[in-house]
This record gives C-alpha cells, sequence and structure tokens, in this order.
C-alpha cells in the first residue's frame, strides 16, 4: 500500500488538479492511503473534505516580500512548519510527497527533501510560481501543463483534469446542462467566469451590456464568483450565479467563454475544445497572459488587456464575433488542437516513476 501527501492549495486552480491527481491515484489503487495538506484559509478547505479526502492543515505562511515585523519572524516560523510536515509525514508513514504549488506545499517540499523521501511537483502555470521554483531543484520529478514551463527537470504532462471534465460528452449532456441552469438547449450560450474568486472587471462590464448580449441571440451563463457583487437583473436568458460547483455542466452548455486566463480555467477549455476571450488578470506575477499564449496561438482564443474589457469592447469586438457563428465554431476547433485530456493519467505515471 502506498500513502500519498498531496501538498498545495489556496484558490480552485490549484486545489482542482491536485483532487484530479487523488482521484487517479485511488482509482488505480484503492488501497492507496492519500492525506491532503492545505491551509484553513485557501478553498481547499471545503474541497477537499467535500470530494472525500481528510486535509492536515498548516499555517498561511506567505514569504516576505518586504523587510518588516513579519519577515523577521518568517524564518523561525517557517521551520517549525517545516518540522510539524516532517513529523507528519512520520506519523503516517508517507511514501511519497506530491506538491502543487502555493502557500502549504513549500514547507512540505522542504520537508520530504529531508525525510528523503520522493517529492514529485505539478506547475499548473505557465509562468511557475515561488514554491515550485523552489522545489523544482530538490527532486527530478516535475510535471507541468504547459510546454516550455521554464522550470528545472520539468516533464510536459499537461493539466490534471477531473474526471466528469475529462470524461465529458458536451454535446450528450448539452440537455441536462440546460435543465440544470434553467437554460434553453437550443440557443447558443455565452459562460463568463473569473475563476474561482471571480473578477471585477468581468463581473461590471458583462452585467453592463447582459441585454445587447441576449438581443444578439445568446444566452448568457455568468458565474460571478466569490465576492457576490452582483445582484440578478432579471433579463431573460440571463443567469447569474455565485460559485458553480458543476462545471463540468457549466462547459456542456457553453458555446464561446468570456474568461479569467486562470491555468485551469484555460486547460479545461483548450481540452473541450471551448473557444474563449481572455481577459488576463493584471496583478499577480503575470502568469495569465503567458497561460493563455499558446491556445491564442492556435487561434483557439482572443487575448484582451483587463484596461480594455470595456462595455464598448464588447459592443465593437464581442458582438461582431457572436454574429459570426461559422468564426465561433472554427475557434472552438483550434483550441481543442492545443488541448490535453490526459493530464491525469500522465501525471500519475510519473508519480509512480518516483517510487
Ligand atoms: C487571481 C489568482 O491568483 N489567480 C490564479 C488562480 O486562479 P483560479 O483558481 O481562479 O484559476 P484557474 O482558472 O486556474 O482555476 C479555476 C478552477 O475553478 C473551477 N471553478 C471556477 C469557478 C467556479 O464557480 N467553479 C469552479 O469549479 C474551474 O473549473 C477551474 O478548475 O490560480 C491559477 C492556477 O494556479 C492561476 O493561474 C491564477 O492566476
Amino acid at each position: 500500500m502506498t500513502r500519498y501527501l498531496l501538498a498545495g492549495g489556496g484558490t480552485a486552480g490549484h486545489v482542482n488538479p491536485l483532487l484530479a491527481v487523488a482521484d487517479r491515484l485511488r482509482r488505480d489503487d484503492p488501497a492507496a492511503e492519500i492525506l491532503v495538506l492545505g491551509t484553513a484559509e485557501g478553498l481547499e478547505a471545503r474541497l477537499v473534505p467535500e470530494r472525500g479526502y481528510e486535509l492536515a492543515t498548516i499555517p498561511k505562511l506567505p514569504f516576505p516580500r518586504r523587510p518588516n515585523a513579519a519577515a523577521l519572524r518568517f524564518p523561525a516560523e517557517y521551520r517549525r512548519t517545516i518540522g510539524t510536515v516532517r513529523s507528519l509525514i512520520e506519523q503516517r508513514a508517507i511514501d511519497a510527497v506530491v506538491g502543487f504549488g502555493g502557500y502549504a506545499a513549500a514547507p512540505a517540499y522542504s520537508a520530504a527533501r529531508k525525510a528523503g523521501i520522493p517529492l514529485v511537483l505539478h506547475e499548473a502555470n505557465a509562468k511557475p510560481g515561488l514554491a515550485n521554483r523552489l522545489g523544482a531543484r530538490y527532486t527530478p520529478f516535475v510535471g507541468v501543463a504547459f510546454e516550455g514551463t521554464a522550470l528545472p527537470h520539468a516533464t510536459f504532462v499537461g493539466m490534471p483534469l477531473r474526471v466528469e471534465v475529462e470524461e465529458l460528452d458536451r454535446a450528450a449532456t448539452r440537455p441536462e446542462a440546460a435543465a440544470f441552469f434553467g437554460l434553453d438547449a437550443g440557443r447558443p450560450t455565452i459562460l463568463v467566469t473569473g475563476g474561482s474568486l471571480g473578477a471585477r472587471r468581468l463581473n461590471s462590464t458583462i452585467a453592463d451590456r447582459a441585454a445587447a448580449l441576449t438581443g444578439a441571440g445568446y444566452q448568457v451563463l455568468h458565474i460571478q464568483g466569490g465576492r457576490g457583487e452582483l445582484t440578478d437583473p432579471g433579463i431573460d436568458g440571463y443567469r447569474l450565479v455565485d460559485y458553480c460547483d458543476r462545471m463540468d455542466l457549466a462547459f456542456a452548455i457553453t458555446d464561446l467563454a468570456v474568461a479569467r486566463s486562470g491555468a485551469a480555467t484555460v486547460s479545461e477549455f483548450a481540452a473541450l475544445g471551448i473557444p474563449a476571450v481572455y481577459v488576463p488578470y493584471p496583478v499577480g506575477n503575470g502568469e495569465q497572459r503567458f497561460n493563455a499564449a499558446g491556445v491564442v496561438a492556435a487561434g483557439g482564443g482572443i487575448l484582451v488587456d483587463d484596461a480594455a474589457f470595456l462595455p464598448g469592447w464588447v459592443d465593437t469586438e464581442l458582438l461582431p464575433l457572436l454574429a459570426d457563428r461559422e468564426r465561433v465554431t472554427r475557434m472552438g476547433e483550434r483550441a481543442a488542437t492545443a488541448g490535453v485530456r490526459d493530464g491525469s493519467d500522465r501525471m500519475v505515471s510519473l508519480i509512480r516513476s518516483s517510487l
């Protein structure tokens, strides 16, 4: 029996590939023991137990980026956290640590190294995060979701997709999806999603032009995300949802998406051949622009700056695109050429090769 510690979290973009790998490890070996390491603040605190896995938490310790009191406390707190994870590895007789980046991952990488057990990483973003840049120096087993991600020992595996996304037959599921969201299966549909936390810019611009979009013959499924800042205007063919737990069904009814280019979102759209207008999150380390670069170069999407994604852009660019149904269909076909559906299998193979 193999015992795994899967570390990572923060937003769903990190949690979902972790869950996809957990499910695949368990499906291939029902006796495998899986323990997830995260923080109490991240989305993992809800999503991991809901999926039937045990979650152990450690404190969220951001790397200090400026010299202040927290920066002075950091080294001792960080060492203590590594010690906590090391004890967990010993108590639970963990055989391998698999990390997905983020706050909970970095101390797990150091603990795995100290414990002398295999360490395997997955980097979701085209531009790697800090934890994985550190961790990749400790192990030759580094899976990446996008070709060309600059990390030592990078092996392209694609994004591990949850089984309900990986195996989705969009056309066959469309009627069920329409019923689930109260939409019409026969009408073309735009999905709006700002990732797991929502995106204020997408929300305000789409809310402003909702009537124009439905007036163009489309339905709009608008997932506004965590903040819940919008109230439903009650327009026919427009559905407002806060957080969506059935993205598989949302994807089944989507003809065109308007979205942030988080690593998981881009990978899911490409794998399923969903064309998209990508509006990268302009903050962070700029990784979202890189995430969308491949699928946009393949002709499967359009990139728009956050600052330019205004109601006027919808009128001058999006409405003409919506009117050209053939162009939308072609974009979807091209998106599929950049997609990978077997990321979970490939990542699990990499994990097995480390044991
Ligand atoms: C603001 C921020 O820091 N964003 C980062 C974060 O975004 P975030 O977590 O938003 O990004 P992703 O697009 O990667 O992932 C979102 C995931 O949540 C799912 N989903 C989304 C909405 C919803 O209502 N329900 C739902 O299940 C999507 O299907 C997808 O699997 O992590 C990503 C992956 O490391 C990074 O690329 C992003 O830059």
